[in-house]
């Protein structure tokens, strides 16, 4: 758990709990005059540190403040949002609510996913009111305590990449296991999830710029996918997926100096080469780099965490 003091010392041994509700969802609707919509769908997470000790030890519930309080909270904080609000400032205001609203509340973490419903174009013309769903979330993680201390992540979960060229794998530890051929030619495939952390350690100290978060996050999100693909016509060489995770995640920390760090995991999902011949030898498919058999089980997993030397893990 976040915060120190939520460790209390209970008949002699040391105790911490907190309490809220997952997958509260709330989807939101702004209009404008001339017709044209904007839409959020958010699934919320909130978890309080709250001195309600009591209740576990006695049937005192006086100072629990009920899930289902939280949950309503999050519609009534929804509907007073008159103005498009980014995933990352809404998830602040529910957690300085909680912290400022119960005096029993000394830190709230509010976890919230984001759904990617895109504006659709109609015969080239973007439509008023209508959306479809991207494959991608846009997640954040917001801890507020009743002090002010702040701490703003974001995320994407399952951004799907994938190239079908400069891509390979050379001169790794070879052992009596080893049966992986090299290659300098493979595709490269893989989900890619990303967290960052704002160094941003106060409310105050956020630009007031209405969308920043929602743009910092579309601008990470391209530099992602930017460095993954290089350069449209010729690509860049992957010589794993263990350097391309690193450039990727130095571009963030290199291009965004409010970022302190980058969290990346990205599965290496395999296309099988496909090769089939009878008993006899007889080639019915051979590979030439065409036909391969796409798999995510097994798959490689490869995650690293880059920071910079100043910043709190
Ligand atoms: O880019 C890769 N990294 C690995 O660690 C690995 N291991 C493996 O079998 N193939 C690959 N590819």
């Amino acid at each position: 758990m976040a915060a120190d003091d939520a460790v209390v010392v209970v008949n002699g041994l040391n105790f911490e709990q907190k309490h809220g509700k997952e997958r509260v969802r709330v989807a939101r609707v702004w209009r404008t005059k001339d017709g044209r919509h904007f839409i959020v769908e958010w699934s919320v997470g909130i978890s309080l540190i709250s001195d309600c000790v009591a209740a576990y030890v006695s049937d005192d519930n006086s100072e629990i403040v009920a899930t289902d309080t939280m949950k309503n909270t999050v519609y009534a904080k929804a509907k007073e949002c008159s103005d498009q609000i980014s995933v990352e400032d809404f998830a602040i205001l529910l957690a300085k609510h909680f912290t400022s609203y119960y005096k029993q509340v000394t830190t709230a973490v509010v976890k919230i996913a984001e759904k990617s419903w895109e504006r659709v174009s109609v015969n080239g013309q973007p439509h008023n009111h209508g959306f479809k769903l991207g494959s991608e979330k846009h997640t954040t993680e917001v801890i507020f305590t009743k002090s002010g201390a702040l701490q703003v992540s974001s995320g994407i979960e399952e951004l799907s990449l994938l190239k079908t060229t400069q891509s390979g794998f050379e001169q790794f530890f070879w052992d009596k296991y080893t049966a992986l051929p090299e290659t300098r030619e493979r595709i490269l495939a893989t989900k890619v999830s990303a967290s960052w952390r704002y160094s941003f350690e106060s409310v105050s100290s956020i630009p007031k710029q209405q969308c920043y978060f929602t743009e910092t996050y579309l601008d990470v999100k391209k530099v992602l996918a930017d460095t993954f693909f290089g350069p449209p016509k010729e690509g860049v060489y992957s010589p794993s997926v263990q350097y391309t995770l690193y450039e990727m995640a130095n571009n963030v920390l290199s291009r965004f100096h409010v970022i302190s760090t980058v969290r990346l995991k990205m599965p290496n999902l395999h296309f099988l080469p496909v090769n089939i011949s009878t008993k006899d030898n007889r080639s019915i498919v051979k590979f030439e780099d065409d036909v391969y058999l796409p798999t995510d089980e097994p798959h490689g997993s490869i995650e690293a965490c880059l920071s910079r030397l100043s910043s709190k893990l």
